[in-house]
């Protein structure tokens, strides 16, 4: 279905933006969400992946004392039309996503409405991500947008203090979890209320809470792209930076590098030759920063 024919949506499509992290991995003295990719503060990439979206009826961001001015100020200036609310967020990630659904109870969402989960720091998820979302809710409760995995994923189990191998997942079953994640209201609410009485919760994504306490509820997978980088590590950034280039389709060299290497590999490419072009970018990014 092309991006005309998707049918108009007779609920509310919520997008909760989650910027209320402390980057403690990036640099804790400059919050990561409010960083310039490509000219424009990473959140703003996010928050605009949403509002611009003609599906997507509403935008929330989830905020920390540290950023919340700015973020005011950045979503006053560019004056987008569908961020209804700025929450304060929480201590950990699954504290901002409940504050945010805290905040939506409040406000009277119905039980009905598809919420899109989404961290601010993946300035570049792709419109057919997010519509892949809202499409699988209407046959899910719940939906990911994960990337399959390319390497081979190994389970481990801690033996005295040394991992070691429990299982080989099939390959073709594995898959790297990125957002946005999607709920009917209710499951992802009712999911947070069980999880809330559980003193070992520290998941670090929603869908864990709902495969976790609601396991009766599948989680459909939508398929995510390399170019939905989280911004996790100073040493993302050039990769971000060739990507936003890619997008604002600036005619650089490293723009035509990320062009070709960040989407997803063409199935007639060799696999060895597509790693060694992408190990051959990452290390490009990485002497970038010495
Ligand atoms: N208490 C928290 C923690 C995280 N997040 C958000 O969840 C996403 C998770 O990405 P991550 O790289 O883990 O961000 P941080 O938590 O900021 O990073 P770190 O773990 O290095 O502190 C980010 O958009 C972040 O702003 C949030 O809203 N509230
Ligand atoms: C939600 C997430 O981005 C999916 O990839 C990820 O789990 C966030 O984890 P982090 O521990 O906050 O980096």
């Amino acid at each position: 279905m092309s991006q005309r024919e998707h049918a108009p949506q007779s609920v509310p499509v919520v997008a909760v933006v989650l910027a209320a992290g402390f980057g403690t991995r990036f640099d804790p003295d400059n919050p990561k969400q409010l960083v310039s990719v490509g000219g424009k503060p990473i959140v703003c990439w996010s928050i605009e992946a949403f509002d611009s979206n003609p599906r997507v009826s509403d935008v929330i961001v989830v905020v920390n004392p540290a950023v919340r001015d700015a973020v005011e100020r950045l979503v006053d200036r560019a004056g987008y039309p569908k961020v209804r609310m700025i929450v304060d967020g929480g201590r950990e990630r699954v504290d901002s996503t409940m504050a945010a659904l805290d905040a939506l109870a409040a406000a009277g969402i119905p039980a009905d409405a598809k919420i899109l989960i989404h961290d601010s720091v993946r300035p570049f998820v792709e419109r057919e991500s997010v519509d892949g979302c809202i499409d699988a809710l209407d046959e899910f409760d719940a939906a990911t947008v994960a990337l399959a995995s390319t390497d081979t994923i190994l389970l481990t189990q801690d033996r005295d203090g040394r991992e070691i191998v429990s299982r080989v997942p099939d390959r073709p079953h594995t898959f790297r979890a990125q957002t946005p994640q999607a709920f009917r209201f209710a499951t992802i609410r009712r999911a947070y209320e069980r999880a809330a009485v559980d003193p070992s919760f520290h998941p670090t994504d929603d869908t864990r809470v709902v495969v976790d306490y609601l396991p009766a509820t599948p989680v459909a997978v939508v398929a995510g792209s390399e170019s939905n980088l989280k911004i996790t590590t100073l040493a993302d950034m050039p990769l971000a930076e060739r990507i936003a280039a890619a997008r604002l389709g600036e005619p650089t060299a490293a723009a035509t590098t990320a062009a070709t290497a960040v989407p997803a590999v063409p199935s007639d490419m060799a696999k060895e030759e597509a790693r060694a072009r992408m190990h051959a970018m990452l290390a490009q990014a990485a002497a970038q920063l010495h």
